[in-house]
């Protein structure tokens, strides 16, 4: 069975008919032509992706049927250990910009190309809509190893594995974020609704979304991350009784969150309150060092943000809270 598809124009490809970018030697392309247009912006900008040894169809994963009715989904071919770059999807901004064959295959299967759309596409505050061809295979679960960004800067969605993922296990995001502890219980719950109604994922009593202990931990983490910036700073034991929280919600994070994400925000935090008295500066070194090895895991070397990342981790005194 042909699992592997042009990375350009997603025809099925034939094992001996297989064009190989030379970069990589991972990406497949079945003519010249579609490996010179996914080079640049028309295609995936495999140009700003090629040394960055991201996974491949066919080589670490597959889209295959699902045997529990979810339609298709997307697995590994292979143990993806935790924080591997699964994939990177263009983000398509319009339904206009999307090339007429990608946005038909999906689903719902007889629906619109709106409805198309509206169904595979995702929301983000920063981004607006974004649609990625290969991630809306993806299919949810609340027990998700793998987790996606858009990178506005870069126009790409990044996949991330948040715990190892064995060969042959399906891969799943969380389309609701019961346990994003950087929102209110509110504005969780309004998204959940929302989120439910649009991909009609409805969870077991027994579903880990509906446990309330846990339920209690997220909310008491969330309750920490916004108490954080509002605590008095001006003292070295100020500072420090701050950083004690800091390290405290990275604990928690650890454990309840989706990892790599929310610590990210969290290590920044750290690195932002340290610079702030000469005592407790010499700790900032943990929080930016940790801060830039996830910036490079979530948003890759080639985002702004890891960019501006490593300016303050070589020179801190640039950051406008150093003392
Ligand atoms: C973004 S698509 C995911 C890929 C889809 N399975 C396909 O074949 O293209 C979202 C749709 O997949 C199905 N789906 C995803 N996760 C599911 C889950 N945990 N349980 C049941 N259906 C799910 C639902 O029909 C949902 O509307």
């Amino acid at each position: 069975m042909v699992s592997r598809h042009c990375a350009y124009c997603l025809i099925p490809l034939e094992a001996d008919k297989v064009k190989m970018c030379g970069g990589c030697k991972k990406r497949s392309y079945c003519s010249r032509d579609c490996q010179v247009n996914d080079w640049g912006a028309v295609g995936q900008h495999h140009k700003q992706w090629c040394k960055e040894q991201i996974c491949e169809e066919d080589i670490d994963w597959e889209i295959r049927e699902t045997v529990d009715g979810k339609g298709l989904g997307v697995f590994s071919k292979r143990l993806l250990p935790k924080h591997t770059r699964i994939m990177v999807d263009r983000g398509y901004r319009k339904i206009e910009d999307v090339p007429l064959p990608f946005i038909n295959a999906l689903m719902p299967h007889e629906g619109t190309l709106q409805e198309k759309w509206d169904l595979n596409s995702f929301y983000r505050e920063e981004s607006g809509d974004n649609l990625g061809i290969r991630l809306a295979r993806v299919n949810h679960d609340c027990r998700n190893n793998a987790t996606n960004k858009f990178i506005t800067d870069l126009n790409a969605f990044i996949l991330i594995a948040i715990r190892d993922i064995q060969e042959g296990e399906e891969i799943s995001i969380q389309y609701h974020f019961y346990n994003d502890i950087s929102t209110s219980k509110g504005y969780r719950d309004a998204r959940e609704q929302v989120i439910r109604e649009k991909w009609s994922v409805n969870c077991l009593e027994s579903c880990i979304c509906r446990d309330k202990v846990l339920a209690e931990r997220i909310q008491k983490a969330h309750e920490l991350d916004s108490m954080i910036p509002t605590m008095p700073m001006k003292t070295e034991e100020q500072i420090k009784r701050v950083l004690k929280n800091v390290d405290l919600l990275l604990k928690e994070s650890e454990q309840i969150s989706n990892g790599i994400m929310a610590l990210s925000r969290t290590y920044y935090d750290g690195f932002q309150i340290a610079i702030l008295h000469k005592k407790t500066y010499p700790l900032h070194k943990m929080y930016i060092q940790k801060y830039l090895e996830s910036c490079e895991i979530v948003d890759s070397k080639l985002s702004s943000t890891y960019q501006q990342a490593l300016k303050y981790y070589q020179n801190p005194s640039i950051h406008r809270n150093h003392f």
